[in-house]
């Protein structure tokens, strides 16, 4: 829990301190996926996703097709009362789908949602076959998945046409930079869109929460938001410029990240006997970075337990060496820019459409595991 010692296990994984998720995780999002392998093969698969991911692919590929899909799963909400949770559930899911398969999304989305769910539920579970269990469904999820996106690989393969999404990028032509095997790709595919879906789904509904639940925190956003619109047509699209200018946005996304703490830890394990702070810990032993603590420190973050997205204005906290909402080291989350992308266009759509109450009687759980057992219930009207 500590923040000195959290850092110091981030920033050595060369020193033997490597990734440790369970075996659910590895062996649902696959044994070549990039949290599950080290040293030069996560280097070189860590290059290849951040070449499909950079900012540059963000302004002029994946931030169109986002917006496009937003601005179109959030029309018709006028005088409905919705499961805001499984909306965006179901939002976040279909996004990370166009972007890594675009052309494809629509005929094997029914296909692969079915699955993608059961994929999800089964990565923490108890990693024991028996049919029925969250594990076994899971595994064969993962199956169905794989066969999937072979079937989508081998047909692009035969019909030679280009495609500008993350699997092309990750496919690549004789001239690409990075050439992975048909099963690297694989897991990647499905490890973008297990990563993305969780933390991104879990920050948008809590930061809906929070601005609920602080009206002046809602009007700030919303008058931040109401100003892009005034400088566009009705129907234009947001773009890159627009993204780095929601600054109060961005606090409110890592207010949002650090007081829900959506991501309460990180997993690694020893290779080796190691010392840690004048403790011997044994080779093979888990370690759970837990950085909930550091988030709620008040040296850090004064009055930790307030909603505060202020704070993030005032001094640059989001490059203190402490803040690891999005991890850190050579691990750092490589999606984080992305992330933030995805969550600011889902924002800017609802906060300028819509209003919205909480129908209330709702349970919000945010240990282990940020989440609203039974859904977060909300009456929304146009805005
Ligand atoms: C609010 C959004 C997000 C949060 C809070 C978040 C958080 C994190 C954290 C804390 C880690 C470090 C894990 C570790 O050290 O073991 C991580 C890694 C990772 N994230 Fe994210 N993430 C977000 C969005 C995304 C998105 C959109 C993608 C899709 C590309 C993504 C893909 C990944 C991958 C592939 C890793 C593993 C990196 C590696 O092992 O080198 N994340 N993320």
């Amino acid at each position: 829990m500590d923040g000195e010692m959290n850092r110091y296990i981030l920033m050595n994984e060369p020193k033997g301190l490597v990734p440790g998720y369970p075996k659910s995780m590895v062996d649902i999002l696959g044994e070549l996926n990039i949290t599950a392998v080290h040293g030069s093969t996560h280097k070189y698969l860590r290059g290849a996703l951040l070449s499909i991911i950079s900012p540059i692919m963000i302004r002029d590929q994946l931030l169109p097709t986002l917006d496009q899909l937003v601005r179109s799963y959030l029309s018709n909400w006028d005088n409905q009362v919705i499961d805001i949770q499984q909306k965006i559930k179901e939002m976040a899911f279909l996004s990370s789908l166009r972007q890594v398969v675009s052309k494809e999304s629509i005929s094997i989305r029914d296909r692969i949602s079915r699955e993608f769910f059961k994929l999800v539920l089964g990565t923490l579970s108890l990693p024991i076959p028996i049919p029925g269990t969250n594990y076994s469904r899971a595994f064969q999820a993962r199956k169905a998945i794989v066969s999937i996106i072979r079937e989508v690989m081998e047909e692009r393969r035969k019909s030679q046409e280009t495609h500008k999404d993350m699997l092309a990028g990750l496919m690549g032509n004789d001239e690409s930079r990075y050439k992975l095997s048909d099963e690297q790709i694989i897991d990647l595919v499905i490890t973008i869109m297990f990563s993305g879906h969780e933390s991104v789904s879990t920050t948008s509904m809590m930061a809906l929460k929070y601005l609920h639940d602080h009206p002046n925190a809602l009007q700030q956003l919303r008058e931040e938001h109401l100003a892009i619109r005034q400088r566009k047509k009705p129907d234009e699209p947001i773009d890159f410029n627009d993204i780095k200018s929601m600054k109060f946005t961005r606090a409110v996304i890592f207010e949002t990240l650090r007081l829900a703490s959506v991501i309460n830890g990180v997993f690694r394990k020893t290779t080796d006997e190691m010392e840690l702070n004048g403790y011997l810990i044994p080779k093979g032993w888990k370690i759970h970075v837990y950085t909930r603590e550091t988030n709620y420190d008040p040296s850090l973050y004064p009055e930790p337990l307030k909603f505060n997205p202020w704070r993030w204005l005032e001094k640059n906290l989001e490059s203190n060496n402490h803040c690891l909402v999005f991890g850190g080291g050579t691990r750092l989350c490589p999606g984080k820019e992305l992330g933030i992308v995805e969550i600011s266009t889902f924002l800017h759509y609802f906060v300028t459409r819509y209003r919205w109450e909480e129908v209330g009687g709702d349970t919000l759980l945010i240990f282990p595991k940020v989440q609203a057992p039974n859904g977060l219930h909300i009456r929304v009207s146009s805005y």
